[in-house]
Formats: structure tokens, C-alpha cells, sequence
């Protein structure tokens, strides 16, 4: 990260890529889904990159490998609900926590920073998720990709944080695994760091206009840390 510039005062993460590997979960949501269509189910090679862009692009992304788009647009509203019955009763049962997800949200709290989580999940998805994950106390605020009329990578979400916060974009520091989460955070002008272990639409995380790749959320608060001694 640049020096010169402000001290970080509030840190939004990304969940699915990022805090959690939830493809295992989406297998079985997205399969539960599938067999009501009479489809064979799909792995998660074919399912990992298409993960990040919310449910509605996933669903279309999902049925394409077998229906062309009228089929898609016929069976949309039915295929979406099955995926939600399907994703609510599974939640979290598969899905498990990268290395130091935990130590990070508690390094970056102990730095002072304010935290809120932004992900394109549906809300509904979300707040159960990080409960049972035990992630709910490290965040003040948390986002969906169905809490506003538009989802990263429009800015709006990590805007809203910043205007909640009533911190400026410049001292805030987005933190996710792809190019989605970097184009909101250049839009609102936030920071950004990149984790290489998540879902970048199957793109190599060097390919993401970010400022640093970090291994961990730990790393990540390490990095924080020194840019906040560097510009105090
Ligand atoms: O698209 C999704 O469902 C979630 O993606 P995100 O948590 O990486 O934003
Ligand atoms: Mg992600």
C-alpha cells in the first residue's frame, strides 16, 4: 500500500473466498436444485469459478450448462427458490474457516479498526452463516448482495459502509479474494488487498488491480498495522 497516504480506520471483508470455503456447501445447494430439473449434478470444479457474483448470475450460470435462455428465463423463478430451500437447510454445514480467519478479525479489531463484512451472498444466507461460524461478533455491520439495488462490483455497498462508519473511502480498506471486490473498492476509493486462496472467477489473483496480496486475514492486519505506523 502507498505510504503518504491516510491511516486505515475500518476494514470490509468479503465472506464466500474470503473468510469461508463454501464451495462445498454450494455442491449441495446447487445439486439439490439441479435434480429437481432432472440434471445431473455438476462438482465444484465447475462450480467454484462461477462463485462471487450473487445468486441470481450463479442460477443462469448453473442451468446454461444444460438450457438455453428461454428454457433459463421459463424455469428462473422455480429453479431460484428450489436453490434457496435447498442452500437454507444446508448452510454451513460443509463450509469451514481458512487458517487464521479468526486471529486476523481479532488482529484488525485490535488495531482499532471498525469492521463490517460486504458480500454478494443474500443477506439471509449470510447472517446464519456467520453466526454458525462464530464469525457475528467481529462485525459492526454486515452487507448482502441483496441490500441494495446493486452489488459489488458497483461500489455502492462499501460506500454505504463508509458513509455508516462516517469514515472517508480513503482510510478504508477492502479485503476479498476477487476482481469483484476490487473494482467496488477502486469505484468508492477505498484500498484493497487480495487473498490468493479464494474464487477469482477462475483467474489467477495476480491478474486483480489490487494494492498487495496477502497469504491470510492475519497477514493482512500485519500490513495495516505497519501502513498505519508508516502514516500517523
Ligand atoms: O456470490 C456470492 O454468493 C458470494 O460472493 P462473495 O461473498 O465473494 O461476495
Ligand atoms: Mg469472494
Amino acid at each position: 500500500m502507498k505510504s503518504g497516504a491516510a491511516a486505515i480506520r475500518a476494514a470490509i471483508i468479503d465472506l464466500d473466498g474470503t473468510m469461508l470455503h463454501t464451495v462445498p456447501d454450494f455442491e449441495l445447494a446447487l445439486n439439490g436444485m439441479r435434480a429437481e430439473f432432472g440434471l445431473a449434478p455438476i462438482t465444484q470444479q465447475i462450480i467454484e469459478p462461477m462463485v462471487g457474483k450473487g445468486s441470481e448470475k450463479l442460477i443462469r450460470d448453473v442451468l446454461a450448462r444444460d438450457f438455453d435462455t428461454d428454457r433459463i428465463d421459463a424455469v428462473f423463478n422455480d429453479a431460484m427458490a428450489a436453490y434457496q430451500r435447498h442452500y437454507l437447510a444446508i448452510n454451513g454445514e460443509r463450509a469451514t474457516l481458512y487458517p487464521h480467519v479468526i486471529e486476523g478479525l481479532q488482529a484488525l479489531k485490535d488495531l482499532g479498526l471498525r469492521l463490517a463484512c460486504v458480500t454478494n451472498k443474500p443477506v439471509a444466507f449470510t447472517q446464519p452463516l456467520l453466526a454458525k461460524k462464530g464469525l457475528t461478533p467481529y462485525f459492526e455491520l454486515v452487507y448482502g448482495g441483496d441490500s441494495f439495488p446493486r452489488k459489488k462490483p458497483d461500489p455502492m455497498p462499501l460506500l454505504q459502509v463508509c458513509r455508516d462508519f462516517d469514515v472517508e473511502p480513503a482510510r478504508v480498506v477492502a479485503i476479498g479474494d476477487s476482481s469483484n471486490d476490487a473494482e467496488a473498492a477502486r469505484a468508492a476509493g477505498c484500498f484493497v488487498l487480495s487473498v490468493p486462496y479464494g474464487y477469482n472467477h477462475g483467474k489467477p489473483v495476480q491478474s486483480i488491480n489490487s494494492d498487495g496480496i496477502v497469504g491470510s486475514l492475519l497477514e493482512a492486519a500485519e500490513l495495516i498495522s505497519a501502513h498505519n505506523k508508516a502514516n500517523s
